[in-house]
């Protein structure tokens, strides 16, 4: 059977994962691709690990933007597939590498058969973490090449091949990393008394963390704190002089973020007391909820709705995080879920999306943008 060879692209770059701001290969890969299509109409810049491509439109009013992310994760993968990941700890379990085949089908495209307006390509690196989309928003080249809309898909597990799922307003969460480090004293498994175990006060404060969903958020609200990796200590007869925790925050509005992050605080300072420890809390990345624009959006789901290949459905907000959501809070435009029909869903290792929706997403998404870029 003859593959498309946008997925023969996306098992290239499934083959090659890589984390955030280290997306090396990724990055030569996409330069290779992207400098071997037609220049005239074209103009490329790095930004560390990303790559911002323009393409020049025959009458352009305005820019539009089609941003993919491009690293993946920390999973060994285990789906068996044939193109399974090189990269032995790491896995496109989040989809990435489907963002990027799709955006590479799109400049194939509009190079090939260029519209009025400008286009700007974004390859985003560390979406998963520390975020790209903040710093190369304030890179000199978004300042020159800004573009007046923009959007970018998500790929969708539980939705099937054909659907696209959208929402005006508000899709995605605020998000907040979490890290909590404990210390306290180490000693002979035999002797506790004379220890203050941080095994005991780390899954003490994992409880204890669960209670601020359940007790100090409204219930007519939503959030999350999940506890994703617990370490600490050295073997099994030595009691833990440390323990880490790391985890995510997540709430639909950002006031319970503020809530959130307090009752945490106070929670930690019990824990202090309680156990005799040092703690500190670091909260690493911070993602900005995303919120799709309103005229646009919905614009775009009546030009769905139009289409013979595609089905719209219109979703509810997710707890997941995107820092896309930094470029729609300055930039209008919106996020969309894109089925792919996998019975694993987003962060696991077993993740195995279909690929008919490349060619769908690429097919409807180059309608989409003729549209929007020859209007007047
Ligand atoms: C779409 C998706 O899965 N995004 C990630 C973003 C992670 C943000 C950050 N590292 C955090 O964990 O808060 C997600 O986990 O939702």
């Amino acid at each position: 059977m003859k593959i498309n060879p946008f997925a023969k692209i996306r098992r290239d770059l499934h083959q090659i994962p890589e984390i955030g701001f280290k997306e090396f290969k990724t990055q030569q890969y996409l330069l290779n691709y992207i400098t071997n299509l037609a220049q005239e109409r074209m103009e490329i810049e790095t930004w560390r690990t990303g790559i911002f491509v323009k393409v020049k439109g025959m009458n352009p009013r305005k820019t539009i933007g089609y941003r993919a992310d491009i690293d993946g994760l920390p999973i060994k993968e285990e789906t068996g597939l044939p193109f399974a990941s090189n990269h032995e700890e790491y896995m496109h379990a989040c989809g990435h590498d489907f963002h990027m085949s799709i955006g590479l089908g799109l400049l194939t495209y509009f190079t090939e058969n260029p519209i009025d307006d400008d286009l700007l390509f974004i390859f985003q690196p560390a979406e998963e973490g520390p975020g790209g989309a903040e710093p190369m928003l304030k890179s000199e080249t978004m300042k020159k090449w800004k573009p007046d809309m923009i959007l970018a898909l998500h790929i969708a597990p539980e939705y099937p091949v054909g659907t696209i799922a959208v929402k005006e307003g508000l899709l995605f969460a605020n998000t907040s990393e979490l890290f909590i480090d404990l210390r306290g004293k180490g000693g002979h498994a035999a002797y506790p008394h004379e220890t203050n175990d941080m095994v005991i006060a780390a899954c003490s404060l994992v409880g204890q963390l669960q209670t601020i969903v359940s007790r100090n958020v409204n219930p007519l609200d939503s959030a999350v704190i999940t506890v994703g990796k617990i370490t600490g200590g050295t073997v099994q007869n030595i009691i833990a002089e440390t323990a880490r925790l790391e985890g995510t925050i997540r709430t639909l509005n950002p006031e319970s973020m503020v809530k959130v992050k307090s009752r945490i605080k106070a929670l930690v300072d019990g824990i202090q007391v309680g156990y005799e420890c040092l703690a500190e809390i670091d909260y690493g990345a911070m993602y900005h909820q995303v919120y799709n624009e309103e005229r646009l959006t919905r614009e775009f789901m009546e030009f769905t709705e139009r289409s013979t290949a595609v089905r719209l459905h219109q979703c509810t907000e997710a707890m997941t995080g995107e820092d896309f959501g930094y470029m729609l809070k300055e930039i209008p435009g919106f996020m969309f879920w894109l089925g792919v029909s996998s019975e694993y869903g987003l962060h696991h290792a077993k993740l195995s999306p279909d690929e008919k929706a490349i060619e769908l997403a690429i097919d409807h998404l180059t309608d989409y943008i003729t549209f929007k870029g020859s209007e007047a």
